[in-house]
């Protein structure tokens, strides 16, 4: 199985790294704009540097799209010819763009071309990503399992309709970074009340990966997981209130409505 991808920046090097702890062996074949960048880091992880995309085309079987959906459209221009003369497997993490608009773009149908749409995240990095995937009538189940199996070296996947997509990269594409100002925010209190900040980070962080483990072990909702936490006349209840007094349960909300609406170019 060859491997390439059109675009190495931050998601794709996230993947690859993640690839590369779990032992993943496949021969990587990648290119993209920034040739001072992707040379040093292919050179440095056993990776071919390519000289344009449509090398990359050329070279492996399984395509992954990995670049901003401002270029895509060009991108596609430019390895058309390449891939309806090679018909490889097309994958695309690019937010927003739907299997049938890569296929018309590709000038193929979605029952002409392997198309699977995916939205990795970059926790992914650490074999702790959630990627949602979906695949056009084309996709062979050989095919969609290799490309489920890869993802599932790296983390979770769950199988979406793409209707679904926009709502995923709220709460698991781009969740990681509201986790993180989460997580800042709380070491910024750490830090008011006297912590070193790498110590507060390190605190909450482990409080919220804990939280995070308990609300997937464990058969209580994590609204009832709250109630747990919060003993009666107790700091917890005195600091819930203040949050939602604060607008918290709204801002999450507010901040996955801006998500979900970008996505749809709204
Ligand atoms: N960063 C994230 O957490 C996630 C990103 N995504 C999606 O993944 C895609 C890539 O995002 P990032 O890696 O964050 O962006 P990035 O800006 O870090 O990387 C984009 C890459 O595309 C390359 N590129 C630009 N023009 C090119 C061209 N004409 N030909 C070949 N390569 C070209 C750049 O040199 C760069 O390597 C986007 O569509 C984004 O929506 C999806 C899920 C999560
Ligand atoms: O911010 C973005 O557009 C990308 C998509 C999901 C995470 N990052």
């Amino acid at each position: 199985m060859k491997l390439g991808f059109i675009g190495a920046g931050n998601m794709a090097r996230a993947i690859i790294n993640g690839w590369s702890s779990q032992g993943q062996k496949a021969e990587i074949y990648l290119h993209s704009a920034h040739k001072a960048s992707y040379e040093p880091y292919a050179k440095e992880h056993g990776l071919h540097a390519c000289t344009s995309n449509t090398e990359v085309v050329s070279k492996a079987d399984i395509i992954f799209l990995a670049v901003k959906p401002l270029v895509l459209a060009e991108v596609l221009h430019e390895i058309k010819e390449t891939v309806q003369a090679k018909k490889p497997v097309v994958v695309s993490m690019v937010t927003g763009v739907s299997i049938a608009e890569i296929a018309d773009l590709l000038e193929l149908t979605p029952k002409e071309l392997e198309v699977i749409r995916i939205m990795p995240n970059v926790n992914a990095e650490i074999a702790a990503g959630m990627t949602a995937l979906n695949a056009s009538p084309a996709v062979t189940e050989t095919n969609f399992l290799r490309v489920k199996g890869l993802f599932e070296m790296i983390g979770q996947t769950e199988i979406l309709p793409e209707k679904d997509f926009s709502t995923f990269v709220a709460l698991a594409g781009s969740s990681p970074a509201y986790v993180y100002f989460f997580i800042d925010a709380m070491s910024r209190a750490g830090v008011k009340y006297g912590l070193k900040k790498d110590q507060a980070t390190k605190i909450a962080a482990q409080a919220v990966l804990g939280s995070a483990q308990k609300v997937l072990a464990d058969q209580k909702t994590p609204m009832q997981l709250v109630d747990d936490v919060c003993s009666p006349g107790g700091t917890t209840i005195a600091g819930l209130l203040a949050m939602e007094e604060a607008g918290f349960m709204t801002a999450v909300i507010k901040g996955m409505d801006a998500t979900i609406n970008k996505d749809q170019g709204k």
